[in-house]
């Protein structure tokens, strides 16, 4: 059933509208503000959102830009005070669909609710299809060209075809995510839905009625049955993320689920049967989560019938440099900015770097490197000052990553680049003589 958002803080106007659309055959969801609309919509998929100008935490029209943003597909109705043509034009530049004067367009609304439910459609469809264009390659988009993420892509990619359970292990950021995209894609089921949940993200009730769903007045609050994503994901895969933080009594659930294929609701008695392929991931050591009791042994044996562990960054320092260059061609495009170079000391500092959040890290130190980057070659300068700092022992060969010495030559180096090469500034801002500047400039090879 096709679902409509109501924003609006009138409550007399809100549920005459909800109850004009109600009879139309769609499903309202009605709220008073801006954070309660924001907080539906990430729960559940929306069509249509009416949504008033003026609401008590914000303005419509910017939560118009916003919820674009982030939902796409989603179209807006903006409701706007009589005569506020202003408001509704800028909505549409937020990317509204159409804007409606409060009262006066009564017969409008109707028509045109149900021509933006059709472009949602047309959208919904669009961005299925642009999906699956991009995952026709997505093990093309792991980047790496080292043994440990080839023999990864391997395995994976072997497994891909068949409907095993696969349990991904490896560090946070290592790309467990992106495997498992490129492993659903390269499936028989890629047509059907990918569906990743974060076991992490949810509180143990709330993580049960997110994976199998719940039925009307299971608890407060479920004023409707509502699907779960092992629903979601039928014909398809489910992605379960930190698998390693799911409660234990929920992990019975989940291996009921993988024995079976059947679960039952929050609330219901019945159970709901799926065909739904298992992908686990967690940056956990399961067998030590067992050894605490922490994590089910006969669920760990049934999830991890095929294990794949994902290298972390620091054991693949050979893909350090396709990899940079990689994000900053992505970055750059992004920023539209033309860098075509990365110079030798920036390679150097990203190899002696420990990169703990691995790509997920690097990705971010990139970006951050484009945006401060001036010339078309990104630099050392460009680099956060502590992944400069344990490089500048290389470097500079002499010079110890930890010794006051390597701050200090870095500071002097970036006073420097501020005054433009400026000596005297340079020693004025560093608060020391002209000559002890251009001593120590000659000693560092500054
Ligand atoms: N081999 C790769 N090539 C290109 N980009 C990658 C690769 N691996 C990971 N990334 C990028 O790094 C980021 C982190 O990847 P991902 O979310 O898959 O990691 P994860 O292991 O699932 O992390 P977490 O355990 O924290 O959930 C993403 O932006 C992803 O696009």
């Amino acid at each position: 059933m096709k679902k409509v958002l109501i924003i609006d803080d009138e409550e007399k106007l809100r549920t005459l509208l909800a109850r004009i659309i109600t009879l139309e055959g769609f499903e309202v969801i009605q709220v008073a503000d801006c954070k309660t609309g924001l907080q539906k919509l990430s729960r559940q998929t929306v069509d249509v959102v009416l949504c008033d100008v003026k609401l008590p935490d914000g303005s419509g029209v910017e939560l118009s830009k916003i919820i674009k943003e982030k939902y796409p597909a989603t179209e807006i109705i903006l409701l706007t005070a009589y005569g506020n043509i202003p408001d509704g034009v800028q909505a549409i530049k937020n990317g509204a669909f159409d804007y409606i004067t409060k009262g006066d367009d009564n017969n409008r609304i109707i028509p045109l609710l149900y021509r933006a439910i059709e472009k949602a459609a047309l959208n919904n469809r669009l961005l299925k299809l642009e999906k699956q264009l991009e995952g026709k390659h997505s093990f093309d988009k792991i980047i790496g060209k080292s043994k440990p993420i080839l023999q990864a892509v391997e395995l994976a990619k072997k497994v891909a075809k068949t409907d095993t359970t696969i349990l991904l292990t490896g560090e946070t950021g290592t790309g467990k995510e992106v495997f498992a995209q490129a492993i659903h894609h390269e499936s028989n089921r890629s047509k059907e839905n990918f569906v990743a949940i974060n076991c992490s993200a949810f509180s143990k009730d709330l993580l049960e009625s997110e994976m199998f769903g719940h039925k009307a007045g299971a608890f407060t609050g479920a004023a409707k049955d509502q699907k779960g994503l092992f629903e979601e994901a039928h014909n398809g895969t489910i992605f379960l993320d930190e698998l390693g933080e799911m409660a234990l009594d929920l992990q019975a659930k989940l291996l009921r689920v993988i024995e079976s294929g059947e679960f039952i609701k929050v609330g219901e008695t019945k159970p709901t049967k799926v065909n739904v392929r298992i992908i686990a991931a967690t940056n956990r050591d399961l067998k030590q989560e067992i050894e605490h009791w922490h994590f089910r042994e006969d669920l760990f044996y049934r999830i991890s019938v095929f294990q794949i562990q994902l290298p972390a960054l620091r054991e693949r320092v050979a893909d350090l440099e396709i990899l940079a260059h990689h994000f900053t061609g992505i970055f750059a495009l992004k920023m539209n900015k033309k860098i075509t170079a990365i110079h030798a000391d920036f390679i150097t500092a990203l190899q002696q770097h420990q990169w703990n959040g691995n790509i997920r890290e690097l990705k971010n130190v990139i970006e951050r490197a484009v945006i401060l980057s001036n010339g078309n070659e990104l630099s050392l300068d460009d680099l956060p000052v502590e992944i400069q700092v344990k490089s500048s022992a290389v470097i500079g060969r002499q010079l110890s990553a930890f010794s006051m010495q390597s701050v200090e030559k870095l500071h002097i180096q970036k006073v420097l680049n501020h005054t433009g090469g400026n000596k005297a500034e340079t020693a004025r801002l560093l608060e020391i003589g002209t000559a002890t500047l251009y001593r120590k400039i000659e000693e560092y090879g500054l």
